[in-house]
């Protein structure tokens, strides 16, 4: 069932060198408990993307959207205060600083206990029983001790739980996690997916991981979106678009991922795209890969339009399709 269609997501920042497209006609569709994943280079506009869903751009950002329905509704109808309301009841973010995420300041039972004021009140008694119950959720067996505790007495792994549990609070039925094991170890890492992969299938709860790493996605998601320049420039099944990537940037960025294991090959030289990330504020004219993209021509100057290919979204005059015939 359809949980979020976004059409045509846009995100501007105004500032002293003019507008930054950060997000340019992003398309999104995720079902109820479905896993998504979207990936791209550093500041392909992943995260704002990410805000905008969850609605927490800064006041600097214009966000514009042709379809935005969440669970139902549509959120183009809405005031900002309904919009709001619906929006913090069904999407919970998570990112990948957990510690500057919690104010060291207080403890992790009152900032716990805020969020769940916030979202569900009750007397404190029953905020304290419902608390215990979400640190026991994400995986704190001591959460008595925990809920004393300031951050900087706990792991980054268990910082990250403490956020899933605050994230958790509303019950969502969407969990955008912002790289959420970017800056944890790798053991904690698996641990930290683990556990989001768990609470996906208990609580049918959707998620939308934002990572870099090709290995989570493969282990982890349905579909994967591929961002480039603000824009989404491919998106399909995850598995295929893995095994055939159709946009040359997603081929790129498969290329220059290193191989372990069985497919190690000692001297193998690592792909990379010349060239460097446009700067936002000055793309390039036509398709923004264009001056990179080994296999651009002439028609390349001309904007590409997300086209729907055998399955996959892609942005790209000249897809990397075998012919079948
Ligand atoms: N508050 C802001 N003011 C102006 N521009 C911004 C602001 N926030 C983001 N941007 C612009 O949006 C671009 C995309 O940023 P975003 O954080 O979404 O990238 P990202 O793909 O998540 O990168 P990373 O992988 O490093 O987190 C930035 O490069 C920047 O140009």
């Amino acid at each position: 069932m359809g949980l979020l269609q976004v059409e045509n997501l846009s995100v501007d920042f105004q500032t002293d060198n003019g507008i930054i497209p950060a997000v340019d006609r992003a398309k999104i569709s995720i079902n109820a408990g479905q896993v998504q994943g979207v990936i791209g280079e550093s500041g392909s506009g992943k995260s704002v993307m990410a805000l905008a869903i969850a609605g927490l751009l800064s006041p600097a950002a214009t966000m514009r959207a042709d379809l935005f329905n969440l669970d139902g509704h549509d959120l183009t109808r809405m005031s900002a205060g309904e919009r709001q309301k619906l929006i913090s009841n069904n999407i919970s973010i998570i990112f990948q600083e957990p510690t500057s995420s919690l104010n060291p300041s207080l403890t992790i039972g009152y900032q716990l206990d805020e969020t769940i004021r916030f979202h569900s009140g009750g007397t404190r008694k029953q905020r304290y029983d419902k608390a215990q119950e979400l640190l026991l959720q994400v995986g704190i067996i001591d959460g008595k001790r925990r809920y004393k505790e300031y951050p900087h007495q706990l792991s980054g792994g268990l910082n990250q739980r403490v956020m899933i549990a605050m994230a958790l609070a509303c019950e969502p039925k969407l969990l955008i996690a912002d790289e959420p094991t970017t800056a944890l170890d790798v053991t904690v890492q698996s641990q930290i997916l683990d556990l989001l992969l768990k609470l996906n299938e208990e609580h049918n709860m959707a998620l939308m991981l934002i990572t870099h790493d090709f290995s989570i996605l493969s282990e982890t998601t349905d579909k994967v979106y591929v961002m480039y320049g603000g824009q989404i420039v491919e998106s399909g099944r995850t598995y295929k678009l893995l095994s055939q990537p159709y946009h040359p940037y997603t081929k790129a960025l498969l290329n220059s991922v290193p191989h372990y294991g069985m497919h190690y090959r000692k001297g193998r030289r690592l792909f990379n795209l010349k060239g460097s990330t446009p700067s936002l504020d000055h793309l390039p004219v036509g398709c923004y890969l264009g001056p990179r993209c080994p296999y651009a021509n002439r028609k390349c100057v001309q904007t590409p339009e997300l086209r729907t290919l055998k399955g996959r979204k892609v942005r790209c005059h000249f897809p990397l399709i075998e012919d079948d015939s």
